[in-house]
């Protein structure tokens, strides 16, 4: 049985990564350091001998910023890139802009990382208050999607993510798998978590150990009925994927800002 090949990519690091705050649905461009991760992510995975027939990316520019520098340094700029805010980040409602360090000292660790890595906890909602409310839902591309505007999420928790990511993984993604083509999608931390939770059937409890890394190609390897045959591998240098983890974890740590 043919054996089929799926990357899930965190964007390369984001301006608003840097800082520290949660980014979401509001528009930053990739940080110098997210370029070459980018870049970085491409001539590995060309080293190890994968080359992409198709990339699918959300409608925010980190994600896509991220499938273009990387198939360019794979010398593949011909590659589709499929975009859809199905694959956006997972909408963090009125946390959206908020330093993690500072809502950690103000509402706790705990808090902080009920938000941001469990299954069924949706944040508060984002409101017409909010600053950057407007900059969103007032942005064009937004009217170009499946469903009207008014429908689109104003606040999510990872079940919700995966909730509306299955179609777009149903209609879009599958088929190209399954025709065998070697697909990598270049999403975000909570997109790639929800859809390696559903792919690995991981548990609502276990998900929510599960922080990915910007910039590090995560590999699986998939049967035809789309079944891990097993686990997935992060690829590049181990002890420096830990450490970027950590990293990612730690933003969540109670902390003035200096
Ligand atoms: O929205 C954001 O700020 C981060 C995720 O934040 P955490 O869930 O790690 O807090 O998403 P990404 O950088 O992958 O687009």
């Amino acid at each position: 049985m043919s054996k089929r090949t799926l990357f899930l990519l965190r964007h390369g690091e984001g301006a608003w990564n840097k800082e520290n705050r949660f980014c979401s649905w509001v528009d930053q461009k990739l940080s110098e350091e997210g370029v070459a991760e980018a870049r970085q992510c491409g001539l590995l995975l060309k080293e190890q001998g994968y080359r992409l027939d198709v990339v699918f990316a959300s409608l925010l520019r980190r994600s896509i910023q991220t499938a273009w520098l990387l198939t360019e340094a794979m010398g593949d700029e011909w590659v589709p890139v499929v975009k859809s805010w199905r694959l956006n980040e997972r909408h963090y409602g009125a946390l959206i802009g908020l330093n993690r360090a500072e809502l950690a000292l103000n509402h706790g660790e705990e808090q902080v990382k009920l938000w941001r890595r469990s299954y069924n906890i949706t944040p508060p909602p984002i409101d017409e208050s909010h600053p950057y409310f407007f900059e969103i839902y007032n942005d064009r591309r937004y009217r170009t999607c499946d469903i009207p505007l008014e429908e689109l999420p104003r606040a999510e928790s990872l079940k919700q993510v995966l909730d509306r990511l299955l179609p777009f993984w149903y209609d879009v993604i599958v088929p190209e798998i399954q025709k065998g083509r070697t697909v990598l999608i270049s999403g975000h931390g909570n997109s790639c978590r929800a859809l390696l939770k559903h792919i690995e059937g991981i548990s609502d409890d276990d998900i929510v150990g599960v922080t990915l890394p910007t910039g590090v190609p995560i590999l699986l390897e998939l049967d035809s009925d789309l079944k891990a045959t097993k686990p997935h591998q992060l690829l590049g240098d181990q002890l420096q994927i830990q450490e970027a983890i950590k990293k990612v974890e730690d933003q969540g740590k109670a902390k003035k800002r200096n």
